[in-house]
């Protein structure tokens, strides 16, 4: 068996003796050593009341008795949480755990969570996905977000599954389900330039592929069999009570297998590895990190107050949302609490010895090693099933990456895990090779059973990460015959869907929140199925865990059982969610953060420039640097993210008149469209994917040359998620944000990142005459559906909509900008729930947006 040496050179002089032991005598069956990844950080739930618990004395009060009733899991020092009385602050926020079950802070704080749920229900951000779900519900559908006030769910006082959940019991997996072979598997940088004043300098070498590569040692490592490799009382699988089952039928990847343009090896160099020799180490690394760092890199442990979100996050509600007659139920999650200790993450405890509380700190990191999203750790040493090896093998992965090295031997030891890294890094493999090998260790399910488990549950916000996730997951289960995934999305028949779970049964099912909601209320045997879920995954969990899912997302908890294994991963982990990430994890998880200490969230090599310039040049201006773009590289794969679905449609039309090769995808797309276009622009290049938010998070195009925000984004994580579809597995890429000067404000909360001021091209008279004569052949109820988009959209910024006089001032020079004389007029009903009625300027008619714009 091949064993891999530790990085001795940067270890702690105490350790080695146990990680050498560790490593000379680990049985194949456990995690090998590998180098730990010297970025990350780890630390315990933030222990402190947050904007989010603003009621602190009801907290505590709550507290108390709960602390009385995790006392077990601490050491007597561990955790004296400020509602003990006991007069001790939190001790910093960090103490170590001293071992034992964490309870259900939620079980006595039901109440409250729902509170607070509705307390944070004027500040959701949209949702994307479950949008088209609910199109057929929706009556009026005039934008994809809107500015109205939220409205009450219908069913929010229902405290019945609340109740329901509880009562729940549990039987051991093993008991519940027989073994027995189940079903079968059916299944460029633009050299920063020096064209000052112009935004695209002109491309040179990117990227030259050369990542797959051999994986000369993997045949070295082989595991006689996948039952045999794991002792099937693992850590993991003895955490589990079970019973619930799974669904659906296996998605044909819908995805090609990526191309490798770029060099993603090269970027590798500078590696965890390397950068580790420049470390030293130090205690309490998080901690200090947290008091010093901003708010969104989780490095801030100050209570904030709700005015400072406000102002920092836009609300934004969607018009469905309002509309929709299936919200959310309140029903309460039951998990863990994250009134938790905040612990350092030691390199130790990456391998089970959690004796040391030592952790690297890397300095910040020289340009172009900071990147590097390889590790040296190679699957084939690590202990997966062997069948798992072969599809990863397949797949084309030998190496893993920084964010995978880090938290795979966690979650392979069962513990909850909320992770952090950069965006195309490699998350999607990160969660689901662990939760494989959970299903790889659990009874198989037999064609007789009824209702089989579902053991792995995938949540994701959109359908096309959904299914992408899905796609992946077959990937890596190539050569794991009896173990099926299946994906529920909105945009499809419930009753086609339904019939495909109950036929072909699966073990991972992903999911997007509102259809698997639907699922859990009107499915037969769905929720017994449900209760088998031995691991919940929360893909992009800070969005999931926003106003906007919230309630779906509490649902789904409390209809998986409490003893679960739960992952959140996310590219941004604002504080807030840090707070309430209780309400999945337990509290002893692993905060994993593989984003390096003084290193951007974003990746260095995607060069980020903002332009400011007035509405009225906005169209013009696309189209000049589409144009630029283009005449630069012929091989340009360009996403333009608009702020709602209608000026998408908006956009899309007009550079589509201007015979610009060009796709759009949105909320208001069919599926079956949304999941074709999609596919396109994978495969593609020379193509422009005009888009809403419905692709800025986690879609995974390969060799995207450049991303243009028209707008301001939702928020600093929406504009770092969107810029993340470029630069991917450490390839270059370019970013542009294009503001009206009275959307500068929002620079603010990006200052932190690598963005810097770009100079407007100057449009020609000629192309501003083109882009008039284009617009004017753009059908009139597309330029009245943008029309009254654009006005919700910024109504619901806290600081563009604060003044409504302006906001509609801002709005027909919008308007004025599609080259329409007058405003387009707004349906009462649409104007008096944005709050605009009587607003000078606005003109109104009594004509539903929906039944006027389809
Ligand atoms: N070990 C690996 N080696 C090489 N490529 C990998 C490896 N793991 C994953 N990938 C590839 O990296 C790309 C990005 O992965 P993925 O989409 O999971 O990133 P992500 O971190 O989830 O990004 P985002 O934050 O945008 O969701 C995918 O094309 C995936 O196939």
């Amino acid at each position: 068996m091949k064993t891999t040496s530790f990085p001795t050179t940067f270890m702690p002089v105490r350790l080695l003796p146990q990680l050498r032991l560790l490593s000379t005598s680990l049985p194949a069956t456990h995690f090998p050593p590998m180098k730990f990844a010297p970025t990350l950080s780890s630390s315990r739930a933030v222990p402190i009341l947050s904007r989010v618990f603003p009621l602190r004395l009801r907290y505590m009060g709550l507290g108390f008795r709960r602390s009385l009733q995790t006392e077990r899991a601490f050491s007597t020092r561990a955790f004296r949480g400020p509602r003990t009385g006991s007069g001790s602050e939190l001790p910093r926020g960090y103490e170590r755990r001293a071992g034992g079950a964490s309870k259900s802070l939620i079980e006595d704080e039901a109440e409250l969570s729902d509170w607070v749920s509705e307390l944070r229900s004027d500040s959701p951000r949209g949702r994307e996905d479950d949008l088209e779900g609910r199109r057929g519900r929706v009556r009026e559908r005039g934008t994809d977000r809107e500015s109205y006030p939220m409205k009450k769910s219908r069913r929010e006082s229902d405290s019945g599954d609340f109740g329901e959940s509880r009562r729940r019991d549990f039987r051991s997996p093993n008991q519940s389900f027989p073994r027995n072979g189940g079903i079968s598997k059916r299944f460029d940088n633009k050299s920063e330039g020096d064209k000052k004043d112009r935004p695209f300098p002109p491309r040179n070498n990117r990227g030259n592929s050369n990542s797959s590569g051999e994986f000369g040692d993997s045949s070295r490592r082989r595991f006689p069999n996948p039952n045999e490799s794991f002792s099937r009382n693992s850590g993991i699988s003895k955490r589990f009570d079970n019973k619930f089952q799974s669904d659906d039928d296996k998605e044909d990847g819908l995805f090609p297998r990526r191309s490798n343009r770029g060099n993603s090896n090269s970027f590798s160099k500078g590696n965890s590895s390397s950068n580790l020799k420049a470390d030293s180490f130090t205690r309490n690394r998080g901690v200090e990190g947290l008091r010093r760092g901003g708010r969104e890199t989780g490095k801030t442990l100050r209570v904030m107050d709700d005015t400072e979100e406000e102002e920092e996050k836009p609300t934004v509600v969607r018009i469905e949302d309002l509309l929709s007659e299936e919200e959310s139920d309140t029903a309460i999650s039951d998990d863990d609490d994250g009134y938790g200790v905040l612990r350092e993450k030691s390199a130790t405890s990456l391998f089970g010895l959690d004796n040391e509380v030592s952790v690297k700190v890397l300095p910040k990191s020289s340009p172009g090693s900071s990147d590097s999203y390889l590790s040296e750790s190679r699957f084939d040493h690590c202990s997966v099933s062997p069948l798992s090896l072969k599809g990863i093998k397949d797949a084309g992965y030998e190496k893993m990456t920084v964010v995978q090295e880090a938290t795979l031997p966690v979650i392979l030891k069962g513990k909850d895990v909320l992770a952090k890294a950069k965006t195309g890094t490699g998350k999607t493999v990160a969660f689901l090779l662990p939760s494989i090998e959970v299903v790889v260790k659990s009874p198989p399910i037999t064609r007789d059973q009824k209702r089989p488990p579902i053991l792995v549950l995938v949540i994701c916000p959109t359908r096309e990460l959904a299914s992408q996730a899905s796609a992946e997951a077959n990937k890596l289960l190539k050569y794991h015959p009896s173990i099926g995934v299946q994906v529920v999305i909105g945009g499809t028949r419930l009753a086609l869907e339904q019939k495909r779970i109950q036929a072909n049964p699966c073990q991972i099912l992903v999911a997007t929140p509102g259809r698997l909601k639907d699922h859990i209320e009107n499915t037969a045997g769905f929720a017994t199925r449900l209760m088998g879920v031995k691991v919940l995954v929360l893909d992009e969990a800070d969005h999931l865990l926003d106003m906007g899912f919230r309630k779906d997302i509490e649902r789904i908890i409390s209809a998986v059982p409490k003893q679960r294994q739960t992952l959140l991963f996310s590219a941004t982990v604002p504080e807030e969610v840090r707070q309430i990430c209780h309400i999945a994890l337990k509290r002893d998880h692993e905060y994993i953060n593989t984003v390096q200490e003084g290193s951007e969230e974003t990746h260095a090599q995607v060069r980020q420039t903002h332009l400011v310039a007035p509405l009225d040049k906005h169209f013009s201006l696309v189209y000049a640097l589409l144009k630029e773009h283009i005449a630069d590289d012929v091989e340009y794969k360009v996403l333009v993210f608009c702020t709602t679905a209608m000026v998408t449609r908006l956009v899309a039309d007009l550079l589509g008149e201007l015979n610009l090769n060009v796709r759009e995808i949105h909320s208001r797309k069919p599926q079956s469209y949304r999941t074709r276009v999609s596919d396109e622009f994978r495969k593609s290049k020379g193509l422009i994917l005009v888009t809403s938010d419905v692709s800025a998070r986690g879609v995974d195009y390969p060799d995207v040359t450049l991303v243009i925000q028209v707008g301001v984004p939702a928020d600093r994580q929406q504009y770092i998620h969107r810029l993340g579809r470029t630069g991917r597995k450490g390839k270059e890429g370019q970013g542009i944000l294009l503001l009206a000067p009275w959307e500068e404000f929002f620079l603010s909360t990006i200052k932190d990142l690598p963005i810097t001021k770009g100079s407007v091209p100057s449009v020609d008279p000629d192309t501003t005459k083109k882009v008039e004569r284009a617009l004017s052949k753009v059908e009139m109820k597309n330029k009245e559906a943008a029309y009254q988009a654009w006005l919700g959209y910024y109504n619901s910024n806290k600081k563009v909509g604060r003044d409504k006089h302006r906001l509609v001032e801002l709005a027909n020079e919008f308007s004025r900008s599609m080259g329409l004389d007058n405003p387009p007029a707004i349906p009462k009903l649409v104007l008096g729930k944005m709050g605009l009625k009587n607003v000078p300027g606005l003109r109104s008619n009594l004509t539903s947006a929906s039944a006027m714009h389809g």
